[in-house]
């Protein structure tokens, strides 16, 4: 019987102690104290434990320096992540977002295991007072984040949690009114594979289209506005686990009447 009572059970890739064997790999490294404030360092020493001991499922080089981009293109001055898994995403974007003028960084996860060692390691990286976890489903704190007024509007979200939350994840940024036209841009990474396609139904869809969809059965507890104009970009990649993709879907205009 697992010793584990209350956690996620693991999959093929994760939750299986790895995350943890990570934290203890990285502090063991006779270069710690160079990490220490180096959120460049940090980011090689997961890769290395990737590559050398076993796969972790962040975003990855490839489609991070693409993100990278986009952060330097969009300057946001505050940026949302849902699923932060042991902080790789969080550091590397978090570090663009603040050296590019930004106020703050906000990541999402689940799993306070996860949150945790994501804490431990945006800590190390220097990044403590930039980047702030919050242990809870992406819906719940997102939601409470808007209630709070700490949320008015969405500059630049990462959807990086599981593929079918995606989409009920959008509808519910779309009811609480906080994708502005000209102002937000939604990224959602593992578009092709797991793959996440009512998502990407759903952002590469005309208002016409979208107003057709949500008048069918099935759109469940939230309302989605199928008024808000999207333009979708998809992004190929060859990565570990094969070709993947990311969507960049920009909010170009509003057509409610
Ligand atoms: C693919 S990993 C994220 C990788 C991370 N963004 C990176 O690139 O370094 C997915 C993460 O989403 C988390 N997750 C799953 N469902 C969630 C939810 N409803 N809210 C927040 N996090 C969730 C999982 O616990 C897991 O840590």
């Amino acid at each position: 019987m697992s010793n584990k009572l209350h956690a996620p059970r693991a999959t093929k890739y994760a939750f299986d102690g790895r995350e943890v064997d990570l934290l203890h790999y990285i502090y063991a490294r006779p270069d710690i104290k160079e990490l220490n404030g180096n959120p460049q360092k940090v980011l090689s020493a997961i890769d290395e434990y990737h590559k050398e001991f076993k796969i972790l499922t962040n975003v990855g080089a490839k489609k991070g320096q693409h993100i990278v981009d986009l952060i330097s293109e969009c300057k946001p001055s505050s940026m949302i992540e849902l699923g932060v898994y042991v902080g790789y995403s969080a550091i590397l974007f978090g570090d663009a977002v603040r050296s590019h003028g930004g106020r703050q960084y906000i990541g999402i996860e689940k799993n306070p295991e996860m949150g945790a060692i994501a804490s431990q390691l945006v800590d190390l990286a220097g990044l403590r007072n930039f980047v702030q976890i919050i242990v809870g489903s992406s819906d719940e704190v997102l939601q409470e984040l808007v209630k709070e007024k700490e949320l008015a509007q969405v500059e630049f979200i990462f959807l990086d949690h599981w593929q079918d939350l995606y989409l009920p994840d959008l509808w519910l940024l779309e009811q609480m009114d906080v994708l502005k036209p000209d102002v937000s841009v939604v990224v959602a990474d593992n578009v092709i594979f797991p793959g996440a396609p009512q998502y990407r139904k759903w952002v590469g869809a005309t208002t016409k289209q979208k107003r057709e969809m949500v008048k069918g059965a099935g759109i469940g507890a939230v309302t989605p506005n199928p008024n808000l104009v999207y333009e979708t970009v998809l992004a190929e990649f060859e990565t570990d686990f094969g070709l993947d993709g990311i969507t960049v879907t920009r909010v170009v205009g509003d057509e409610s009447e």
